[in-house]
């Protein structure tokens, strides 16, 4: 049989990534998906930079609409990117009858809803693999492997440049700036690292896995997000003397109000397993009512290991496409006329703990004063730190561990903590996670 007959659409980290794992591994793939899988096309705006990667091993167009408009082309793999022109080319893709590979977890998480109601309709598949912890196998797992389980939540350190950050600025005692320079200077962190350094690219990828985990549309708008770049060398220090690390955390659970779905730097007690991945490494723990806590480890990007998880869905699909449409697994694990409308609920609406920092007058009567305010809160405390202060000093810092509290409700509490004539800077409040 001629094999199956792919478009690549940009063939830069992970498109370069795809075809030279694709050619290595030819044979054994084949004997894995009963039919070879060929790109035939390669389109990229640099196709001087294409051909040196393809020679003369497959046709370099400049136009992604070259490709879209062959209608040889079975799957078409779009690794160019953003919202932008990847949005339209998928959409066409659909619209010709292509199926579609892409990694692109910022056009899933926002335009989601649209892309994957125009393949249903369309009859195509959409697979994205590589969209969520690059090369770890975590939307076969959610939407296959755990499909006997209630899902309970889900959280995962989900992007490598954070994590890297954190994990210098924990090892070395560098602060944010120094620990983005050097991911910067490594090649972990793009030239313009907001997207990491902000939790939005988290936050993408969180969105994508709440909608498979809770059977939800993708709701990127619902979700909140707060990234790295306030977090305080000081912090990491004192939460690792309370036993916790600080890891930047996407989270989304099932409560009884709805669906939680959050990115936030979180303490997460030090011997768990997650609390222990370091570097650029991606980890997530999924909890099923069935299975109990499983947890999946690898890399989340780079250009072969995120092309592993885009060949996956290019097997898949040589493996399904001639099936009957119905009887494909769903691009949300759900059947789509099977979606909840459980509300993603406003972070006011969150419980969790806390960790709080305190910059706090050295003098009688202020613990009591603050203590006060968190039992009129109903604020239960768990741990509390207090620094000793240098000789001469005039101010110290003060840490609590809470128990767990309504976040509406913690916002008060520090609002009227910050009021106090004898709390001296900002309060800084960071969330925590038991993960258990
Ligand atoms: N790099 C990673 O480790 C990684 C991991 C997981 C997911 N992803 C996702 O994979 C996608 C690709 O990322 P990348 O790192 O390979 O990016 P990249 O910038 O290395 O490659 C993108 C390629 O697309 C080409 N391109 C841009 N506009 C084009 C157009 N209009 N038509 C044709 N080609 C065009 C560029 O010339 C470039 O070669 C993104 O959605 C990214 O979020 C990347
Ligand atoms: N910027 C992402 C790449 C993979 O999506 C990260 O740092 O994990
Ligand atoms: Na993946």
């Amino acid at each position: 049989m001629k094999p199956i007959q792919v478009g690549l659409l940009g063939i830069g980290t992970v498109g370069s990534g795809v075809w030279n794992v694709l050619q290595r591994n030819q044979q054994e793939i084949q004997r894995r998906a009963g039919r070879g899988i060929a790109i035939a096309m390669v389109a990229d705006l640099d196709t001087e930079r294409a051909r040196a990667v393809v020679g003369d091993s497959a046709r370099v167009v400049k136009d992604a609409r070259e490709v879209i408009a062959n209608p040889e082309i079975d799957i078409v793999v779009e690794l160019i990117g953003g919202y932008g022109i990847a949005r339209q080319l998928v959409m066409e893709a659909i619209a010709a009858g292509k199926h579609v590979v892409t990694a692109n977890k910022a056009l899933l998480a926002v335009h989601g809803t649209e892309i994957f109601a125009a393949a249903h309709q369309r009859g195509v598949m959409v697979a994205f693999e590589a969209a969520v912890a690059g090369g770890i196998p975590i939307i076969k797992a959610l939407r296959e492997g755990l499909t006997a389980n209630r899902i309970e939540w889900i959280a995962g350190i989900i992007n490598g440049t954070t994590n890297f950050i954190l994990s210098e600025m924990r090892a070395k005692g560098l602060d944010f700036d120094a620990a983005l320079k050097d991911a910067q200077r490594l090649g972990y962190a793009e030239a313009d690292p907001t997207f990491d350094i902000e939790g939005v690219d988290a936050a993408h990828k969180a969105t994508i896995m709440s909608a498979i985990a809770f059977g939800i549309p993708v709701q990127f708008d619902k979700a909140y997000v707060e990234g790295i770049t306030r977090l305080g060398a000081q912090d990491i220090r004192y939460a690792e003397q309370l036993g916790y690390r600080i890891k930047l955390l996407g989270i989304t659970k099932r409560v009884a109000k709805g669906i939680e779905l959050r990115v936030h730097p979180s303490l997460v007690p030090a011997k768990r397993l997650i609390a222990n991945v370091e570097g650029a490494m991606n980890a997530v723990v999924v909890q099923g009512d069935a299975v109990g806590t499983t947890l999946h480890y690898g890399k989340g990007a780079g250009s072969e290991p995120t092309a592993s998880a885009v060949i996956a869905d290019l097997v898949d699909i040589t493996r399904l496409h001639t099936s009957d449409a119905a009887h494909r697994v769903p691009h949300l694990a759900f059947q789509p006329d099977q979606m909840s409308d459980l509300a993603v609920l406003p972070m006011s609406e969150v419980v969790t703990s806390y960790y709080l920092r305190l910059r706090v007058a050295d003098q009688a009567g202020v613990l009591a004063q603050l203590t006060g305010l968190l039992a009129e809160g109903g604020v239960s405390v768990d741990a509390m730190l207090q620094r000793e202060a240098g000789e001469g000093e005039k101010q110290t810092d003060l840490i609590i561990l809470t128990h767990s509290v309504r976040e509406g409700t913690m916002d008060g509490v520090l609002a009227r903590m910050q009021q106090l004539p004898t709390v001296l800077a900002p309060i800084v409040r960071i969330r925590k996670e038991e993960l258990a």
